[in-house]
């Protein structure tokens, strides 16, 4: 994907207002420990609406949203190396996980309770600790842990999401052919989900036939999705910035020739709210809820979701999502929708997809109630006329026949009790047929992006003919003027695709023996220019969608970093391969520029991290030196294979050496996946913070100056950031040259 290294005014903003402070006093950041997890406004509410059974279970329900969240991981799927991964994780990283909360808690080794694999969760590949984000990051015993999941969240070997977070993804049960739309995208921890479901199918799909559409109005916060996407390096997802509400119709290319208007297979509305049900990861949310929010809130909500059913394919799927447990957020936008719907939307129960799964049904009968909750409305009759634009008729609930007739009770409502989790809502809806309110008018679409695409000229002077009046202007020179559309926001580099002859292609096809079936229409730059730097890749699909909507919807990043150049003196060919393309551009290509390689072989140059004493080829296994002679100079891919897994990572064959070519946390990755010893990689801030704090006494005291330092500073203040991880000197195009 590409970088965009220039200067984002709207980041600038928002850091402004970050070192401006805070705006208002409510929303000082207190100390989690200190904010008092209490809102009397909350309570009344929700005992009213009685979202427990019983006053002992909502005893326990207030318990629980007053405790800290449990952290919660899960393993990437698709990967090839999931299992090994996952053993590893229950092995080593969890007798680690057994020894450190043993010291941290200063308890017995076997009276310390083991992670809790989410059993709703596929194959097994979700965990609960039993710590908190803050345990994790601030204790020096689980240091390895931290390291781990920093590391491994980088290389993409696994995600941490809270565990009710990954439920929408799981009931929209997404297909490799499935064209899925993500309405409300950003951070991207959804999103990712949603592609690991759509390459969980590799050996049949070289790249999966359909793709995510992966869209948030925030232009700040889908940059965050970038990154987040970025570690899976699917050339199948496509990034925009709009507002979903208002989403525009996306032209598709038919199999005539034709345009057509897209329809999404899958959709997911995950949809800005209250954010009540995340109040145990959220304690700011106590200082600051209120019903108002909720009331605001429901009309875009019904928005977003009205214009999810409208994109969506008849037989498709839209799973609607909320982390509030408020009805007016939930219950009541989806009874809108299913009753203007009129029968074409369908409430289904995707409780099966989820077994072991706790929750509650979704709610037929709630109340609505003034912001302090002193007065109760059980129908709009009863709300006073200065509250009819804040409390409207449709969030009540419906008449019983109508009610029953749409089966809320399908709906999944999960609250935090029932399972040690946050609180969330989800609803799955099928269409049955198209909805009476839908447009789809291709011929206007395609007019409307024709003149989209018209360069914006400057006013220019209009000639005027002899009577004093604008030539060409005679029919209605008074009439309605059609305004080209404007995309707002930060300007984004343009995607320039590879032309039928490119060049550099066939340079490239050549040296690596490309097959025929990589289309050299799906590579592109981010840049018009003769000489191309990095060379991206995406799919079929999303370069249709790029090229037919481009001009018609902001675009913020597509494409997965393939080919980078690479040029000096020893190099035969301009381009080597770029790590995060090994995924798509390894099923393409020939022999001839690949290398197996053993297990010591691997281990011992992903060991040299010095870019200056790459291994010499001497210093490999006898076979692979063999194997080094049938292999010349430049980029390559490296394979090691053994019984539970096959990796390929990029390598650099040079004049008499043999090296990998990939980032720190990926080498980590693999040499976790290889057994290897990671010692040399692994840090403790804490130490380090020690050493550096002993070393400024020692310089203060030599200099005779008095120095106060606190050691445990260090560590908390590092400003990398949870997940930041130094890059490898490695992931420079001129090192890769050195050899
Ligand atoms: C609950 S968060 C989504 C979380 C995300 N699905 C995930 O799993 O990481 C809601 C998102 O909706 C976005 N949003 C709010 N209004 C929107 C709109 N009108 N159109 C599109 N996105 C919107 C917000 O910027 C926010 O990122």
């Amino acid at each position: 994907m590409g970088r965009n290294k220039k200067q984002n005014p709207f980041a600038a903003r928002k850091r402004q207002k970050r070192e401006n402070g805070p705006e208002r006093p409510d929303r000082r950041a207190l100390p989690y420990e200190e904010i008092k997890r209490d809102n009397a406004f909350f309570i009344k509410y929700y005992h009213l609406q009685k979202i427990c059974a019983s006053e002992e279970e909502w005893t326990q329900f207030l318990d629980s949203i007053r405790d800290n969240l449990p952290t919660t991981f899960r393993v990437t799927g698709f990967k090839d190396e999931a299992k090994a991964l996952l053993a590893i994780i229950e092995s080593q990283l969890f007798t680690e996980y057994v020894r450190a909360v043993a010291e941290l808690h200063q308890k017995a080794p076997e009276d310390v309770e083991r992670p809790l694999c989410l059993p709703w969760y596929p194959n097994g590949l979700a965990y609960q600790l039993h710590l908190t984000r803050k345990d994790i990051r601030r204790s020096e015993p689980l240091y390895r842990l931290h390291n781990f999941l920093i590391v491994e969240t980088t290389a993409g070997g696994i995600s941490r999401q809270e565990a009710v977070s990954m439920i929408p993804p799981i009931v929209l049960d997404v297909r490799p052919t499935d064209k899925v739309l993500d309405m409300c995208a950003a951070p991207g921890s959804k999103t990712a989900q949603l592609i690991e479901a759509l390459h969980a199918a590799p050996e049949e799909h070289k790249i999966p036939p359909g793709f995510v559409l992966a869209n948030d109005v925030d232009n700040n916060r889908c940059y965050m999705l970038v990154h987040q996407a970025k570690r899976l390096n699917s050339p199948c997802l496509l990034v925009t910035n709009h507002d979903s509400s208002a989403f525009p119709n996306l032209l598709i290319s038919q199999p005539d020739g034709s345009q057509g208007i897209l329809k999404f297979d899958k959709i997911l509305c995950d949809v800005p709210c209250s954010g009540d049900g995340t109040l145990r990861k959220n304690p700011d949310i106590w200082l600051k809820w209120n019903l108002a929010q909720a009331y605001n809130l429901h009309g875009i909500q019904y928005r977003i979701v009205r214009r999810g059913a409208e994109m969506l394919e008849v037989g498709g799927r839209l799973v609607y999502s909320t982390c509030s447990l408020n009805p007016i957020e939930n219950e009541a936008v989806l009874q809108r929708i299913l009753k203007e719907a009129d029968g074409a939307l369908e409430l289904v129960d995707a409780g099966h997809l989820v077994p072991g799964l706790k929750y509650k049904p979704g709610m037929t009968d709630w109340k609505l109630a003034t912001k302090e909750v002193d007065q109760i409305f059980t129908s709009f009759d009863e709300v006073p006329e200065s509250l009819h634009t804040i409390i409207r008729p449709g969030m009540f609930p419906l008449p019983a026949a109508e009610m029953a007739s749409i089966g809320l009770e399908k709906c999944i409502r999960v609250l935090p009790h029932l399972q040690d989790s946050g609180g969330f809502f989800v609803a799955v809806l099928e269409k049955r047929r198209q909805l009476a309110f839908e447009k789809n008018d291709v011929a206007a679409l395609v007019e409307q992006n024709e003149m989209a695409k018209q360069p914006v000229s400057p006013p220019t002077e209009p000639e005027l003919d002899g009577r004093g009046q604008p030539v060409g202007e005679k029919a209605v020179p008074w009439g309605p003027q059609r305004k080209k559309r404007r995309l707002h926001g930060y300007k984004e580099d343009p995607y320039v695709f590879f032309g039928e002859n490119d060049a550099d292609y066939a340079a490239i096809k050549e040296f690596y023996q490309l097959d025929e079936s990589l289309s050299q229409r799906c590579l592109l730059t981010r840049c018009i220019t003769e000489k191309k730097k990095n060379i991206y890749y995406c799919s079929e699909r999303i370069r249709d969608l790029v090229v037919n909507n481009e001009h018609n919807i902001k675009i913020i990043n597509t494409g997965v970093k393939t080919f980078v150049r690479c040029e000096n003196r020893h190099t035969v060919h301009p381009f080597r391969l770029a790590q995060e393309g090994l995924q798509t551009s390894n099923a393409f290509m020939g022999a001839n520029r690949r290398i197996q390689v053993e297990r010591e072989d691997l281990v011992m140059m992903l060991n040299c991290t010095d870019p200056t004493q790459p291994p010499s080829t001497h210093e490999l296994k006898k076979e692979t030196q063999e194997r080094c002679k049938e292999l010349g100079v430049g980029s390559c891919i490296l394979k090691y294979v053994d019984e539970r897994f096959t990796l390929y990572t990029v390598g650099w064959r040079g004049t008499s050496s043999l090296r990998a070519y990939v980032h720190k946390d990926e080498t980590i990755h693999i040499l976790r996946l290889l057994g290897a010893d990671l010692s040399k990689f692994e840090t403790n801030k804490y130490e380090e913070a020690r050493v550096a704090a002993a070393a400024a006494a020692q310089a203060a005291t030599e200099s005779g100056k008095d120095v106060v330092v606190d050691a445990e500073a260090g560590p908390e203040s590092e400003s990398s950031g949870e997940g930041a991880a130094p890059t490898t000197p490695m992931d420079t195009e001129e090192e890769a040259t050195k050899s």
